[in-house]
C-alpha cells in the first residue's frame, strides 16, 4: 500500500484527493492537514466520507509527513516551495497541485505569482504532469508540477493540432468558462451565491497566471512561440470547465482523423464523434477530458470543444492519474468513476 500525505486536506482539491482515494485499491491516506481544523476527524468534517477514512486532520508540523511515500499539496500557491526539498531529501516524492513548479523560468514566475521562489534549484527536475504530453518523464519523477485546471483543458485541446503543425500558431485564442469551486473553499465575496449565481462574466482578461503556464506548453508542443489570447469566464456552475479554443488552419487535413489517431491510446480523453458538442455534466466527477473538434462552414477556422471536471481532470484525478505513473501502477487505478448524471 502507498502511504499518502495531503497537506491542505480542507479544501476542495484536497476533499476531492480524499474522495477519490477511498477507492484507490493501492494507496491509503496516512496523514491530512488542516491548520484551522486540526483535531477533528475527517468524517466529522465531511459526511461524505464517513466509513471510508478514520484519520483525525492534523497541523502540517504534526502530521507524519516524512513517514509517507508520496505527499500531495492541496494548497495555495507558495507553500509547497517552503517543504518540497525537506521530503524530497526524505525520499518522499512530491506532487504540488498548486503552481510553484510549473513554470520553468523563475523571473516570470515571480512576475505573475508576486513572490519570491524559495525553492528555484528544484524547477530544473520538476515535471509537469500532463500525462497525455509527458508520460515517459513522469513515470521517473520525484517532483511533480501538476497542471492548472484551465491549461489542462486549453492544452489536452490543441494538442493534437500543434503536434501536427497544422495552424497558425501566431494567433490563438482561448474562450474558458470555469465553475465556482476552481476559486477553491475559502470565504470570498465573488463566490457567493448571491454574487455568482444566475450571472455569468468574464475576469482577468488582461492577463491570468494561467496564461504563461498555456503558452510555456503549447510553446513545447508547437516548437515555436504562440500567440494566445486567454479569456477566463466564471459561470454559475459548482464544477467543470469548458474550453472553446480557435485558431486558424494553414493546411487542410482531417481533423476528425487527426485528434482520433493522437488520442486513440488516452484513457482519460475521449474524442466525440463529428459534429458533437461535449457537457461539462459528461464530466463531471470524472477524470476524462471530452472534445470535439468543428470547422465551421468549411472555413479556414477550427474550432476546438474540451470540457473537464476542474475539480478532477482539473486537479485531484490528475495528480492521482501522475502518481499512479510515478509508482508504476495502472494508469486508471482508483480513477474509474462514470460521471454523475443528472
Ligand atoms: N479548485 C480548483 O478547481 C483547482 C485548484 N488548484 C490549485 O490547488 C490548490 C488548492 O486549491 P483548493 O483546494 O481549491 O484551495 P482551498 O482554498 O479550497 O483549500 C486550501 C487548503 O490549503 C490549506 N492551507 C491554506 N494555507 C496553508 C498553509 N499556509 N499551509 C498549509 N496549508 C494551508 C487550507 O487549510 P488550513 O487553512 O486549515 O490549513 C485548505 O485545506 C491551489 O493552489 C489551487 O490553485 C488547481 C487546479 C484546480
Ligand atoms: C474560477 C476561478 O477563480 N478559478 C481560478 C483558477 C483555478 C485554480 O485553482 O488555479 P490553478 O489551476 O492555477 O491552481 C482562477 O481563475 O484563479
Amino acid at each position: 500500500m502507498i502511504k499518502v500525505g495531503i497537506v491542505g486536506g480542507t479544501g476542495y482539491t484536497g476533499v476531492e484527493l480524499l474522495r477519490l482515494l477511498a477507492s484507490h485499491p493501492q494507496a491509503r491516506v496516512t496523514a491530512v492537514t488542516s491548520r484551522k481544523e486540526a483535531g477533528m476527524q475527517v468524517a466529522e468534517m465531511f459526511p461524505s466520507l464517513r466509513g471510508h477514512i478514520d484519520l483525525a486532520f492534523s497541523t502540517p508540523e504534526q502530521a507524519k509527513l516524512s513517514a509517507c511515500d508520496i505527499v500531495f499539496f492541496a494548497t495555495p500557491n507558495g507553500i509547497a516551495m517552503h517543504e518540497a526539498r525537506e521530503l524530497l531529501q526524505a525520499g518522499v516524492r512530491v506532487i504540488d497541485l498548486a503552481a510553484d513548479f510549473r513554470i520553468r523560468d523563475v523571473a516570470e514566475w515571480e512576475k505573475w505569482y508576486a513572490m519570491q521562489h524559495a525553492a528555484p534549484e528544484l524547477l530544473e527536475d520538476a515535471v509537469y504532469g500532463l500525462p497525455e504530453l509527458n508520460r515517459a518523464r513522469i513515470r521517473d519523477a520525484k517532483l511533480v508540477a501538476n497542471p492548472g485546471c484551465y491549461p489542462t483543458a486549453v492544452q489536452l485541446g490543441l494538442l493534437p493540432l500543434l503536434e501536427a503543425g497544422v495552424i497558425d500558431c501566431s494567433h490563438i485564442i482561448a474562450d474558458c468558462k470555469s465553475g465556482v469551486s476552481g476559486a477553491g473553499r475559502k470565504a470570498e465575496l465573488g463566490s457567493l451565491l448571491a454574487e455568482a449565481g444566475d450571472n455569468f462574466k468574464a475576469y482577468g482578461v488582461a492577463g491570468h497566471r494561467h496564461l504563461p503556464e498555456i503558452r510555456q506548453g503549447l510553446r513545447s508542443m508547437a516548437g515555436e512561440a504562440v500567440g494566445l489570447t486567454f479569456v477566463p469566464h466564471l459561470t454559475p456552475l459548482i464544477r467543470g470547465i469548458h474550453a472553446t479554443l480557435y485558431a486558424r488552419l494553414t493546411k487542410d487535413c482531417d481533423l476528425q482523423g487527426l485528434f482520433e489517431t493522437r488520442y486513440a491510446q488516452e484513457q482519460f480523453v475521449d474524442v466525440l464523434p463529428a459534429g458533437s458538442h461535449p457537457e461539462t455534466r459528461s464530466v463531471r466527477g470524472a477524470n476524462t477530458c471530452r472534445l470535439a473538434v468543428h470547422r465551421p462552414q468549411g472555413s479556414d477556422t477550427v474550432v476546438v470543444l474540451s470540457v473537464i471536471d476542474n475539480l478532477v481532470k482539473g486537479a485531484a484525478g490528475q495528480a492521482i492519474q501522475n502518481m499512479n505513473l510515478m509508482f508504476g501502477l495502472d494508469e486508471k487505478s482508483g480513477l474509474n468513476q462514470v460521471p454523475l448524471l443528472p
